[in-house]
């Protein structure tokens, strides 16, 4: 055997290179009729999504289960009886293991890990850990960071790899709300669907962007969460790379699911409003990255529905991000940015990017940490507040 000349490694056994696991943070969804009931308690028994107290949240958690199973499972049957959710998700993991692998610095292998339905923290954590990885990085697929979503799936994960004994370091990415490759790659599908829909429609008719973010009880927003801050930081981004000057847009807020106030407008208001101005709406889902019940079945079915009635002399929507390939290299960036970074916690241009009053945002509970730890210098407090 010729000792000077390198092989190639067994397949199987380490390349050389570090091992990187990328865990894709998702809401996740139910993947047969059976399963909708525990899915939907697992999202209504969250403390994070049910604000009481904690002896109170099992029984009303259940019972807003229950209540909401009917509609639910409607909506569902819609797609076959599951969520595509799954599907979507590992298909954005397969592009992105893809393009990272082709870098050459890391072995890139990309995990899932939902929040409300399997495959969940505990057994990905366990995946994760099979596979020996030599650094991990938390990639949320929701490009907004709120307490709600990517707040509680990065807990539930902490929670997990602890319990796996997955002591390996850790980058959470926290938002992308204004990624520069994330806002282009989404105006270049917002644009293509703007020109297909002004080729169909009458020159003479008006037409008007909704894009349409998930809602939030304004409660949780009034508490700190910085969501809809960001929510706005990504239309303004989005809107200015569409090269449509003047453009008549609206930001609003749908699938409203229980009986608090929510943020506003609702996107059903502005259909309204549209029907009454007798504007076409070209709906753009904005907060959410790939296809779901909720644009597949609310915005494709209810509000066209709800659109035609109200007399809106034109429907258009826009695909969510999916597979894009701008929308993976954005996130192939996200990535390479959080290895070099340094950080526990990385926003997309490093440092904290909402403004104070947005306490939620999971930089100042970092601080808040640092500044509980007995015997911190003021000093470092001032330094995590600058550059956390
Ligand atoms: C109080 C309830 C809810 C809050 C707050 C909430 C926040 C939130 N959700 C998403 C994204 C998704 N939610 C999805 C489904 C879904 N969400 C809720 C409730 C709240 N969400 C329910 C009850 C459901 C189940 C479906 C239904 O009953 O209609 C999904 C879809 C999953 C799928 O179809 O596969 C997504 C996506 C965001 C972004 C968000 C806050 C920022
Ligand atoms: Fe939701
Ligand atoms: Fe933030």
């Amino acid at each position: 055997m010729d000792l000077d000349t390198p092989t190639a490694p067994a397949p199987g056994t380490r390349s050389g290179r570090p091992r990187l696991a990328i865990v894709l943070l998702n809401l996740g969804g139910p993947d047969a009729p059976e399963s909708i009931r525990p899915f939907l308690v697992n999202l209504f028994t969250d403390p994070a999504i049910l604000r009481v107290p904690g002896f109170i949240r099992p029984w009303l958690g259940r019972l807003i289960a229950w209540r909401r199973t009917r509609p639910a499972t409607e909506n569902y049957a819609i797609l076959g009886g599951k969520s595509p959710l799954l599907e979507l998700t590992v298909q954005q993991g397969e592009a992105l293991e893809a393009l990272l692998n082709a870098d050459g610095t890391a072995e890139v292998k990309c995990f899932t890990a939902m929040r409300y339905w399997h495959p969940m923290s505990d057994e990905t954590a366990a995946a994760v850990k099979a596979w020996g990885p030599d650094e991990v990085i938390l990639l949320p697929l929701y490009p907004q960071y709120s307490t709600t979503t990517t707040g509680s799936s990065a807990l539930a994960w902490i929670k997990a790899a602890a319990r796996a004994r997955l002591e390996v370091p850790t980058t959470t990415i926290c938002c992308f709300h204004s990624h520069p490759g994330f806002a282009s790659s989404t105006a270049a599908i917002v644009r293509g669907a703007w020109d297909r829909a002004r080729a169909e429609l009458d020159p003479a008719i008006p037409l008007r962007v909704l894009f349409s973010a998930h809602g939030l009880p304004e409660s949780i927003v009034t508490a700190g969460d910085p969501y809809q801050w960001q929510v706005e930081q990504t239309v303004a981004g989005v809107v200015a790379r569409l090269d449509l000057p003047g453009l008549d847009h609206v930001v609003c807020f749908q699938s409203r699911v229980t009986p608090q106030k929510w943020i506003g407008p609702s996107t059903e208001d502005e259909l309204e409003r549209a029907g009454h101005d007798k504007v076409a709406v070209l709906v753009v889902p904005i907060a959410f990255t790939s296809e779901h019940s909720e644009t597949l079945v609310e915005l494709d079915v209810e509000y066209r529905e709800e659109a035609e009635k109200l007399g809106v002399p034109g429907y258009f929507r826009s695909p969510a991000q999916n597979s894009h390939p701008g929308f993976i290299g954005a996130l192939a960036d996200l990535v390479r940015h959080g290895r070099t970074s340094g950080r526990t916690l990385c926003s997309f241009a490093g440092p904290r990017q909402c403004p104070k009053q947005h306490k939620d945002c999971p930089h100042a509970a970092l601080v808040a940490k640092l500044e509980a730890m007995p015997g911190t210098p003021p000093e470092r407090t001032a330094r995590a507040r600058t550059t956390a």
